[in-house]
């Protein structure tokens, strides 16, 4: 990587122009960069990161010491300021000097020489002025201080406010900006834990165990997953600790047929295969083919034999399949409200009108998923997202199915997750509240 901050730039620009999405881009710089110096890898994402994720906080600064308003700038000029003043807000360790004279010489670099004057004047004014800077006041204005202070826009925070208190609100908004987490899910079938762990260290990673299921384990100071023998060999996937809890509520069995309707990039497909031990049989469906050859990377690197790949509309009824699964995994398209914090294009990229979609989305493929289940069978639905009408109304709507009744998930979670509802077979995580994803998990069975 020459110069990371152009890097950087290249990405931001991309994103903003909407020709990539955020976590794509970033990755496929760091796939082309990966012998680079692991310093600049690191300052690269930071850079790509911070910028996009506190973009609404940014914009605010931006359009009080800049004579023309963030939306008018031109991309490069927006993207420049906008990365100069992630680094004069957010980064201690580089000198603000640094952060403008940077920025300056790119723009000169990238053929706008006339702008770089402009582009030093806001830069440095908000590096004299970053103690002063007025932001909206709680009192006057929660929506707008909560969008400003913590990057989000104003209908996803009123949309939390209708939902959830305000203090709840502010600590679901908050925990998107905190680091993130990487927690590995361990595959059982592919070596020990230990000898897991014992491999991630071997290559300086740092490794702490999960807070919520013994597969998870969390790590930190990595440069490059794919280059770690370990993921080579297939021991680990990277996974969310919601996300295994949805495998481990579905409680697999040996010798069971399970069918996962919207399985790419496969981790809970994965999860479930593993959890077989060689038995039974994963049929795993994704839309399209891009999807599913996802998932087939996936399925060859951790080499389980019993998982099967299929391209299928999952709101088309198989025939074929009617009644005949032990357990049916639904994990379906949703807003993704519950992993802005990893996913940053979700909170600028969705609009309120796309969650009624969503859910008349979701009820087709939930119509076709009861059908599938065999009597004495379970149906898994869970989405990664906050959102009561994606969530609590689509499990309702389950559980009035004829034959079909919650089943109590008590028993399958931690000790400290036993919230009431999961008597009634499901479980709201929410993020900055629980140390997960904001995700939904809801069960049932059809009776015999
Ligand atoms: C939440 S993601 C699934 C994540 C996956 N279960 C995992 O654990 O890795 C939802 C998936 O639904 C797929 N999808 C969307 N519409 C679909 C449809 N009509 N039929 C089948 N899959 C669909 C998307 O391509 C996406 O991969």
């Amino acid at each position: 990587m020459q110069n990371p901050r152009e890097s950087a730039l290249d990405v931001l620009m991309k994103v903003d122009k909407k020709e990539a999405l955020s976590h794509i881009a970033i990755g496929e710089t760091l796939e082309k960069y990966q012998f680079s110096d692991k310093k600049d890898r690191a300052f690269f994402t930071r850079l790509c990161q911070g910028t996009l994720e506190r973009r609404l906080t940014i914009d605010y600064v931006i359009n009080q010491y800049s004579k023309m308003k963030v939306n008018k700038l031109k991309p490069l000029v927006r993207a420049l300021l906008r990365m100069g003043v992630y680094q004069i807000l957010y980064l201690d360790q580089i000198p603000d000097s640094a952060a403008c004279n940077e920025c300056v010489k790119l723009a000169k670099k990238r053929g706008f020489s006339k702008l770089s004057g402009f582009v030093n004047g806001v830069l440095r004014t908000v590096s004299r002025q970053k103690e002063n800077i007025v932001f909206p006041s709680r009192e006057k204005d929660v929506v707008k201080y909560l969008s400003v202070s913590y990057s989000m826009p104003e209908w996803i925070v009123r949309h939390f406010l209708s939902n959830y208190s305000e203090q709840d609100t502010e600590n679901i908004v908050r925990s998107f900006l905190e680091p993130k987490k990487t927690t590995l899910s361990w595959m059982e079938s592919n070596g020990s834990r230990e000898e897991l762990v014992d491999s991630l260290k071997r290559e300086d990673i740092t490794v702490k165990d999960g807070e919520l299921l013994p597969e998870a384990i969390y790590i930190t100071h990595y440069d490059f997953l794919k280059r770690l023998s370990s993921f080579r060999q297939g021991r680990f996937i990277v996974q969310d600790e919601s996300s295994m809890l949805a495998g481990k509520i579905a409680d697999v069995k040996e010798g069971q047929d399970i069918l996962d309707m919207c399985s790419a990039p496969g981790g809970k497909a994965l999860y479930m295969a593993d959890k077989l031990h060689g038995t039974g049989q994963v049929l795993a469906r994704d839309l399209t083919e891009y999807k599913v050859e996802l998932l087939e990377e996936n399925m060859e690197r951790t080499g389980f034999h019993n998982i099967r790949s299929q391209v299928w509309d999952a709101r088309i009824l198989d025939e074929d399949l009617r009644e005949s699964m032990d357990v049916v995994l639904c994990d379906v398209p949703c807003s993704g409200l519950g992993i802005m914090g990893k996913k940053h294009d979700i909170k600028y990229n969705l609009e309120e009108k796309v969650l009624k979609e969503l859910v008349s989305l979701q009820r087709e493929i939930l119509k076709t998923a009861v059908a599938y289940v065999k009597p004495g069978g379970v149906l898994i639905f869970s989405t990664c997202t906050i959102n009561p009408k994606e969530n609590e109304d689509n499990y309702r709507w389950l559980a009035a199915q004829p034959g079909f009744e919650p089943e109590d998930i008590t028993s399958l979670l931690p000790e400290y997750l036993r919230i009431e509802t999961a008597k009634e077979g499901y479980i709201q995580l929410l993020p900055g509240i629980h140390p997960c994803d904001g995700f939904f998990i809801g069960k049932l069975r059809r009776m015999k």
